[in-house]
């Protein structure tokens, strides 16, 4: 008999995953098994794939059950090339849609979720059918000289080509926000390969590219910031949205900007638009739509047998 694993696929601004369910930790998917299942031609495609699995169940689990006994469930989180990554921003939010689904947790009298992750506790609620993470506290790995560099090269540089200010921001997993002066650049780049930016993180890093807009404001006239945003996602290649880049691009560039810099930030990607919200002692809040499209069964077997290792 073949082997059969139910999933599902969902995604957050386009940033798509296929989900399975392991509540008994029983499922042993390796590195291979993960690029076949979200191989586009393959398999059932998508940027990563994201294991529903009992905290208890794994060390990384139980160190986040140290932190909050309440986050029953893990995101084991595995970008498309089979490695693990310790966030997922957009993933956090269809996670939680899964669980749903799966009739794990009930989101909908407004309260909310802890979830465990490889960069530890992230609480979800929703607002209709937006679902929002408090993404935990994010650091600048370069400290505040390293934003002191990007500034004074940003407001140095004039003309539309050459602005390449860097900044590294933390989000629990790695980022690299470059800030680009016109919308011709971003849309001109190529990210079929991974960019070069300097210094990359032993770890590797994401790379998000990032052209501000206009400021518009909120019902109350509070200044709203905005920007554009494409991004290389470590592990994947370019892909249509990045939750936890999203965030990096809000802060480097609410960073850059300084003092007075609005605290809620639109980021607009290819797959769609999230809100950031800065929030009290470093932490930041992501807001977006999660959305499950499809649920089946795929065959293991003859998923493993078309998988087709790259020579040499
Ligand atoms: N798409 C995600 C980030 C996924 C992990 C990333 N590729 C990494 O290796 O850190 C998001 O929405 O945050």
């Amino acid at each position: 008999m073949t082997q059969q694993l139910a999933f599902s696929k969902g995604h957050g601004t386009q940033n798509d995953f296929v989900l399975v369910a392991d509540p008994d930790d029983r499922l042993a998917l390796t590195p291979d098994d993960v690029r076949a299942l979200t191989d586009r031609r393959a398999g059932i495609g998508g940027d990563g794939l994201i294991r529903v699995v009992p905290s208890a169940a794994l060390p990384e689990g139980r160190a986040v059950l140290d932190e909050d006994p309440e986050a029953r469930w893990f995101m084991d989180y595995r970008n498309a090339d089979g490695s693990i990554a310790e966030m997922c921003g957009n993933g956090v939010r269809v996670f939680v849609r899964f669980l749903e689904h799966l009739g794990l947790v009930d989101l909908s009298d407004g309260h909310e979720l802890a979830i465990g992750t490889r960069a530890g506790v992230r609480r979800v609620h929703r607002e209709g059918d937006s679902y929002a993470v408090e993404m935990g506290r994010w650091h600048l790995p370069g400290g505040s000289a390293a934003l002191a560099d990007g500034y004074d090269a940003q407001v140095r540089t004039t003309g539309l080509e050459g602005v390449r200010v860097a900044l590294s921001v933390d989000m629990g997993n790695p980022h690299t926000v470059v800030a680009l002066a016109t919308d011709a650049e971003l849309d001109g780049l190529d990210l079929t390969t991974i960019p070069e930016v300097a210094p990359v993180p032993p770890a590797g890093t994401n790379v998000e590219y990032v052209v501000p807009r206009a400021e518009t404001q909120d019902a109350d006239g509070t200044a709203v910031g905005h920007v554009r945003m494409r991004v290389h996602e470590r592990g994947v290649g370019e892909t249509r949205s990045c939750g936890t880049g999203a965030c990096a691009a809000a802060l480097a560039v609410a960073a850059w900007a300084g003092a007075g810099a609005p605290s809620t930030w639109f980021v607009d990607v290819p797959g769609g638009t999230v809100r950031v919200r800065m929030l009290p002692e470093q932490r930041v809040e992501l807001a977006g739509p999660a959305v499950l499209v499809a649920h089946g069964a795929v065959d293991l077997d003859a998923l493993r047998a078309g998988l087709v290792t790259p020579s040499a």
